[in-house]
């Protein structure tokens, strides 16, 4: 048996090594030599050819390959990848079929990953000895039987539509999530963890029969996909993305759980236990555990109260957030301690579901209970090193300046980042004076922290900020009060994405 009888054998049994070759350009060997495996396959009479040394390689790789992805099973995509790897013949074909073995790779990865598993029986001897990177577990097989066809017809179909429904959300989000930390981040340790992560929910959803779940498809009667709300069709930066995208690998992850214990407890173990990992993956990418200097990334910064009558905050925060808000500053002079936790526990969730940062105003002791990133400070507030003493190393803290000797103190100070002003009359808070555009103007040339202009800043005024060289502003009223609180935010952003 040659490396091209495998091939052919992939293609004649249809299987989803062969569909997946096909998906990516890779074309079908000739009809004769299908035909001919097909007829081998097909009657016991004709002899199988011996494996050969390479066969044997190719087998051994993908044994390997099972192993690597946690099957006990070879799949036909496990052999796709072994026959592209080892077999040049094949790999010239791919290559001059102009495939990128990176992106044949990741493809089939993905799908093995995913589960996509179809046995085929290309009459290989998997039992005989092994070479020493092939596993010495004999119960690997490769076989054409579907696996646990015994089990199918014991469950509710309703529940297998939703494990069926969940578990694609789930593969999705996790994806998002990957791309999120492979080129957004660029940080190899996360996707790492999420690849593994993604591998470890195809081993779980191994435990689930495929062709129960099949069965049970029916995308086009599921009320569900039409169903989208608005939040869930904005979404304001990568991080946001990739936050919303984690939240809902995670609920998908609950869901299987709970539904998962109807039908084997060992998967709802396993994915309970994926459920934790997904939580430490949103520490580790989403809120980074050092947050200092983080806010260089940061524009919009909204001023809210923990609770003004007639206005829902938490969506007066949503909308600000879809329209560009990137930081939102927890601020009210008048709550009392419990309703400042209760704001800050929820504006937390919030900000943390949207990948963006939340700082406390005035009070270190609230922003460590609230776990938010950081505290601002006023002049006439705890001095910076004391609160660094409560808050730790890692948080944020910005002190507020109204001039340029204090904006030159609060960087030898080690302030992250300061706000200047106030620039304009404010409805917020009380002023007899203002700095104007010419403390911003002249701010420019001391600071290298990010400065963010603050006072009566409105979609009227932002460009003469913009224009004094700011791209960051806080502002509260003019979002706050705004009927809109969306288009409130996206029109003060679209003057400051003029500047950088
Ligand atoms: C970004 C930003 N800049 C300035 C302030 C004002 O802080 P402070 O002077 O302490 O006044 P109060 O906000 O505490 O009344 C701020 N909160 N945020
Ligand atoms: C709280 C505060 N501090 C300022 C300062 O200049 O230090 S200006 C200000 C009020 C900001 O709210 P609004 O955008 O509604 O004017
Ligand atoms: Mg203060």
């Amino acid at each position: 048996m040659e490396p091209s009888d495998l091939l052919a054998a992939l293609f004649s049994d249809e299987s989803a090594g062969a569909a997946l070759l096909g998906e990516i350009g890779f074309p079908p060997p000739s009809t004769q030599t299908v035909t001919t495996v097909e007829a081998r396959t097909a009657a016991d009479t004709l002899p199988i050819p011996e494996p050969s040394e390479t066969t044997d390689r190719i087998r051994d790789r993908a044994i390997a390959l099972a192993r690597r992805f946690g099957g006990r099973e070879v799949s036909s995509e496990h052999l796709a990848v072994a026959l592209l790897e080892i077999e040049s013949p094949i790999r010239d074909t791919a290559n001059s079929a102009r495939l990128d073995p990176d992106t044949v790779r990741d493809r089939l990865d993905e799908s093995i990953a995913m589960g996509e598993v179809v046995e085929v029986d290309f009459q290989l001897d998997v039992d005989g000895p092994h070479s020493p990177e092939s596993p010495t577990d004999d119960s690997i097989s490769l076989r054409r039987e579907s696996r646990r066809t015994e089990s199918v017809d014991l469950f509710d179909p309703a529940v297998a539509r939703i494990i069926d429904a969940t578990a694609n959300r789930c593969r999705e989000g996790l994806r998002v999530v990957e791309d999120f930390a492979r080129f957004v981040r660029d940080d190899p340790s996360a996707t790492q963890s999420l690849k593994s992560l993604r591998h470890g929910f195809a081993e779980a959803m191994n435990l689930i029969p495929t062709e129960w779940l099949l069965s049970s498809r029916n995308t086009g009667g599921d009320v569900g996909t039409s169903i989208t709300t608005e939040a869930e069709r904005s979404r304001s930066s990568p991080e946001h993305v990739a936050a919303a995208s984690l939240k809902r690998v995670q609920e998908s992850l609950r869901s299987l759980e709970e539904y998962g214990k109807l039908i084997d407890p060992r998967f709802a173990e396993s994915i309970e236990r994926l459920r934790y990992r997904a939580y430490e993956t949103e520490q580790q990418l989403i809120v980074p555990t050092t947050p200092g200097g983080e806010l260089s990334a940061a524009h919009l910064m909204l001023l809210l109260p923990a609770m003004l009558p007639g206005r829902d905050l938490t969506q007066v925060a949503m909308q600000a957030i879809a329209g560009g808000v990137d930081v939102i500053q927890l601020r009210d002079k008048n709550a009392n301690d419990h309703v400042l936790l209760e704001a800050g526990r929820i504006f937390r969730e919030l900000t943390r579901n949207h990948g963006i940062r939340l700082i406390m105003n005035d009070r270190p002791d609230v922003a460590v209970a609230i776990e938010a990133d950081g505290v601002h400070l006023g002049q006439d507030d705890l001095p910076i090193k004391t609160a660094r003493r409560i808050i730790g190393p890692d948080r944020i803290v910005g002190t507020s300046t109204h001039s340029i000797e204090q904006i030159q103190q609060a960087v030898r100070d080690g302030a992250d980042y300061v706000g200047v002003g106030p620039t304009f009359a404010s409805t917020t808070k009380h002023f007899a004076e203002f700095t104007g555009v010419e403390l911003l103007r002249a701010a420019g040339e001391v600071a290298s922290i990010p400065m963010f202009a603050i006072g009566g800043i409105d979609a009227g005024n932002v460009s003469e900020v913009a224009a004094a060289g700011f791209g960051r502003v806080a502002v509260s009223g003019a979002i706050l009060n705004a009927d809109d609180p969306r288009q409130a935010a996206m029109n003060i952003r679209a003057a400051l994405d003029m500047i950088e």
